[in-house]
């Protein structure tokens, strides 16, 4: 993650877009203001790129920076976007300083950078952008180039953005699409959409399950039930704050920065709904006590919390433990994995709301369940294979059979099987990550700066690949497979000691298999 200074500097800077907003001044016109006459932003970005791509080499520009946009300027921060949290946990564990620096260097952006996810909505073929109201004020140029980035568009299913969004009490956009009426309900969610309906329903002041936490992995919901709730609470006229761990940490930092920390503590303690979504990116000790405090004062005045996370609170390694043991205190529910049934219903509903925009198109059941069958991973996938099946049956005039159905998904299916690893592509991330070189890593020296990683290279091979012993040591320079074995054992018995070379390994598995 980045210095706290930094945050606070990028935070205090994106802070002022939201607290004109909440100003009634459109974030838009602040935005604007402050990138007018920036008219050579686009060259200016390139620019950095081209310094990257210098320093770092084409290898390692293009696996990691290649697809990091820069969605704006406003008031000195640089915003930089990229499509997966897992692209940006590694720029940030591992280019945050560099990426800074070039950033500062040439563009108009002395406060620093600050990097978030990419979000594309559940349409995923039209690419709409829901951000945070300080992202949508982009400068034309940058804007342009995300769009251009995403918009295949041929399966846009109705309104623009704006007549979809609305904004909560503190500017967060909500979608209008993620309500729940939309939200299928089956074994593995209906505790979480009965509490998460019951809070929703409940009268201000009163606080059914407080708090309630809600766990699942990735893309199984859990983002739409909090939608959902801030929705339904904010159309009863509750004040509602809805928060991602991000805006959540942007908030805090400019306030206490700024020195309005109290105020804006005043401000959450006027709500009554507050609503935190991946609780477990919330990092930095102060931000964490007060968010603490936050959770701690707002319980007791008898406000309601609901968080999710993508575990389960006491498993949040990086929280501090008494948060942990306060998330874990109230009710605590888990979405479990979408079953085949459950799959089907919600593809069907995708593909019913996707109809009414385009009439022409028609699914039949068979092919409902085949891909409910094979689209086996997560809401998100499913969203992605209905916009393929209408892309493909409008680009091809066609209807859609089994047969069409399997090419307009086989690249989705596709990309859910596990990559298959390469030796030399292991060798050479490792020798990246640590600084050396590939050959080094096959040759005889024995520093410890080159051993680690070799072993480090050795054990992923073998854990990544299918190769014998003594294969892996052949690969490494002609080595006799009781070093590889060796440096396999010696490996897994650190992982089990050392936390951070656990998960500093983990991140080098994760990427590979990417
Ligand atoms: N039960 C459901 N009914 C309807 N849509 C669903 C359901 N479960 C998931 N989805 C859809 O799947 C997509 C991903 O869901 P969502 O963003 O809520 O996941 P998430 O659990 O927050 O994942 P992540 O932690 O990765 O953000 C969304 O478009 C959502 O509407």
């Amino acid at each position: 993650m980045f210095e706290r200074r930094e945050l606070g500097e990028a935070v205090e800077a994106a802070s002022m877009v939201v607290t004109m907003a909440a100003a009634g001044i459109p974030a838009g016109e602040a935005a604007d203001h402050a990138v007018s006459g920036k008219s050579s932003l686009v060259d200016a970005w390139e620019r950095v790129r081209r310094r990257l791509r210098a320093e770092l080499g084409e290898d390692v520009f293009s696996s990691w920076f290649a697809r990091v946009e820069l969605a704006g300027i406003i008031d000195g921060v640089a915003y930089l976007t990229v499509p997966t949290r897992f692209l940006k946990s590694w720029l940030e564990a591992h280019y945050a300083e560099r990426l800074r620096v070039n950033c500062i260097a040439e563009l108009p952006a002395p406060n620093g950078i600050m990097l978030s996810v990419r979000q594309v909505s559940r349409d995923s073929s039209q690419a709409v952008v829901i951000e945070p109201a300080a992202f949508r004020a982009r400068p034309a140029a940058a804007a342009t180039n995300a769009a251009t980035a995403q918009a295949p568009s041929t399966a846009g299913s109705g309104a623009p953005p704006c007549e979809r969004d609305l904004v909560d009490a503190c500017g967060t956009v909500l979608d209008r699409r993620l309500n729940f009426q939309n939200f299928i309900v089956g074994k593995s969610n209906q505790l979480a959409f009965a509490a998460a309906e019951r809070i929703a329903a409940a009268p201000a002041g009163s606080t059914p399950y407080n708090p309630l936490y809600l766990h699942a992995g990735v893309g199984l919901g859990k983002t739409h039930l909090l939608q959902a709730i801030a929705q339904e609470a904010r159309r009863q006229g509750k004040r509602v704050a809805y928060f991602t761990a991000d805006r959540f940490m942007y908030g805090f930092v400019a306030a206490l920065k700024s020195q309005t920390a109290l105020a804006f503590k005043e401000k959450l303690r006027g709500i009554d709904l507050l609503v935190v979504d991946d609780v477990q990116f919330i990092q930095g000790k102060s931000i964490q006590q007060e968010f603490g405090h936050t959770i701690n004062a707002l319980i007791d005045a008898g406000k309601q919390i609901v968080v999710a996370g993508d575990r389960l609170a006491n498993d949040l390694e990086a929280l501090d433990e008494r948060i942990r043991s306060r998330l874990g205190g109230g009710l605590v529910v888990e979405v479990g994995e979408l079953d085949e049934a459950l799959r089907a219903k919600i593809l069907g509903s995708r593909l019913e709301t996707l109809h009414a925009a385009h009439p022409n198109f028609h699914v039949n059941p068979d092919v409902v369940t085949y891909v409910a069958r094979v689209v086996a991973t997560n809401g998100r996938d499913l969203d992605g294979a209905a916009n393929r099946l209408l892309a493909h049956a409008t680009l091809s005039g066609q209807p859609v059979t089994l047969e069409t159905a399997e090419a307009a998904i086989r690249d989705l299916v596709r990309t859910r099987e596990p990559r298959r690893v390469k030796i030399e592509d292991i060798q050479k991330l490792v020798a990246t990550r640590y600084n050396v070189s590939r050959a080094d890593i096959l040759s005889e020296r024995r520093t410890a700066a080159v051993v680690k990683p070799r072993q480090i290279a050795m054990y992923l091979s073998k854990a990544l690949t299918p190769r014998s012993l003594p294969e892996i040591g052949r690969r490494f320079g002609g080595r006799d497979h009781t070093t590889v074995l060796h440096a396999v054992r010696k490996i897994e018995k650190a992982i089990t000691e050392d936390r951070s070379l656990h998960d500093e390994v983990d991140l080098l598995k994760r990427m590979l298999q990417e």
